[in-house]
């Protein structure tokens, strides 16, 4: 018999990178209500960066995230909230808060070879009582074996399920699946495995379907694809999707095209889209978010952001280097200057 998987949302989370951290206590009350009803059992709500994450660097958010966190909590009937967590930017401090506030869940998420940091902050949410998972963020950056190895230290830490995380769209079918697969091996019964994709060379769901087949049994997407760069696996697409394939998800996919079309399509500033851009983060291996970051320093310095986000995927920039997408704009304003001058 196939094994179920869990489908799990991330709209009001890697959907706010999406929006420039623009939700307000309306989208996240009519997002919750309809997810909920269509059987989501954990839906994440917080800045796109995790707790803590509206500031200069990242972006500042438009309503506080504690009131977003608790309209969430006051909405879910069945549904669990869980948060986003990265060790330095959030502490245990806004871990407790969340937890006061009644989310269930915790996802720590740290860069693919730096899973060390996360071990304080699993510690403190199984001691609150919360559900744990660990986010392997930008794990195309990391060989299977290495992966596995992080995915083992969050494991010991508390961790219940451990990510591929996808953070640039970069991994195509067999990277995704040998990646879950090692986790798999390394972990057995320790804990799950689960797989977070992007859509920016447009393999978030046959990905998805491969991680279920190596073994993930937690699956992300966002609803109308909502998420950084080109968007994550549209999570009305995963559900039918899984359904087709006989894979028990126990959420109604009729329900989740009903929100993905009325609820939120109509609030989407910016739809999800595999442009130029998105599709050189894929290609070089660029974290999403990084996405409207390269847009505003394009704008800003007249140059392309995809001229940007090329050099900053030679340089292999990470989570947290936002503020060196100025440098290269900067950058490529001189060369242009140096060719007008030559
Ligand atoms: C903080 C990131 O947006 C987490 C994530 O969703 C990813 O790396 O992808
Ligand atoms: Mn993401």
């Amino acid at each position: 018999m196939t094994a179920p998987v869990r489908i799990v949302d991330t709209t009001l989370r890697d959907g706010s990178h999406a929006m420039a951290h623009r939700f307000t206590e309306q989208h996240v009350r009519d997002t919750v209500r309809a997810l909920d009803s269509a059987g989501v059992s954990l839906v994440e709500v917080s800045h796109g960066d995790g707790l803590g994450g509206s500031t200069f660097n990242y972006g500042f958010s438009l309503v506080d995230e504690a009131a977003l966190i608790a309209a969430a909590v006051d909405e879910a009937r069945q549904a669990r909230i869980a948060v986003l967590l990265l060790p330095g930017l959030g502490t245990v401090t806004d871990l407790r808060a969340a937890a006061d506030l009644g989310a269930g869940a915790v996802r720590i998420a740290t860069h693919c070879t730096e899973a060390d940091v996360s071990v304080q902050h699993f510690t403190a949410a199984r001691d609150l009582g919360l559900e744990t998972v660990g986010f392997l963020m930008l794990s195309h950056m990391s060989e299977p074996e290495a992966l596995a190895k992080q995915a083992r230290i969050m494991a010991d830490a508390g961790c219940q399920c451990v990510y591929v995380v996808d953070s640039a769209g970069a991994l195509i079918l067999e990277d995704a699946s040998d990646r879950v697969a090692a986790i798999v091996a390394e972990l057995g019964d320790d804990a799950q495995v689960g797989y977070h994709g992007h859509q920016n060379l447009s393999f978030g769901v046959a990905n998805s379907v491969l991680a279920h087949r190596a073994g993930a049994r937690q699956i992300d997407g966002s609803l109308v694809a909502l998420g950084a760069g080109a968007g994550n696996s549209p999570t009305e697409v995963l559900a039918a999707t899984f359904d087709r394939l006989g894979v028990e998800t126990g959420v109604d996919k009729d329900v989740l095209m009903d929100a993905a079309e009325n609820v939120v399509k109509p609030f989407i500033t910016r739809l999800p889209v595999m442009d130029r851009s998105s599709i050189v983060q894929g290609f070089g291996g660029v974290y999403s978010s990084f996405l409207l970051h390269a847009e505003r320093a394009a704008e800003r310095y007249g140059v392309p952001a995809h001229e940007i986000l090329y050099r900053v995927g030679e340089r292999r920039y990470v989570g947290g280097q936002e503020d060196m997408i100025i440098d290269i704009a900067l950058e490529l304003v001189a060369a242009r200057g140096d060719a007008v001058g030559a």
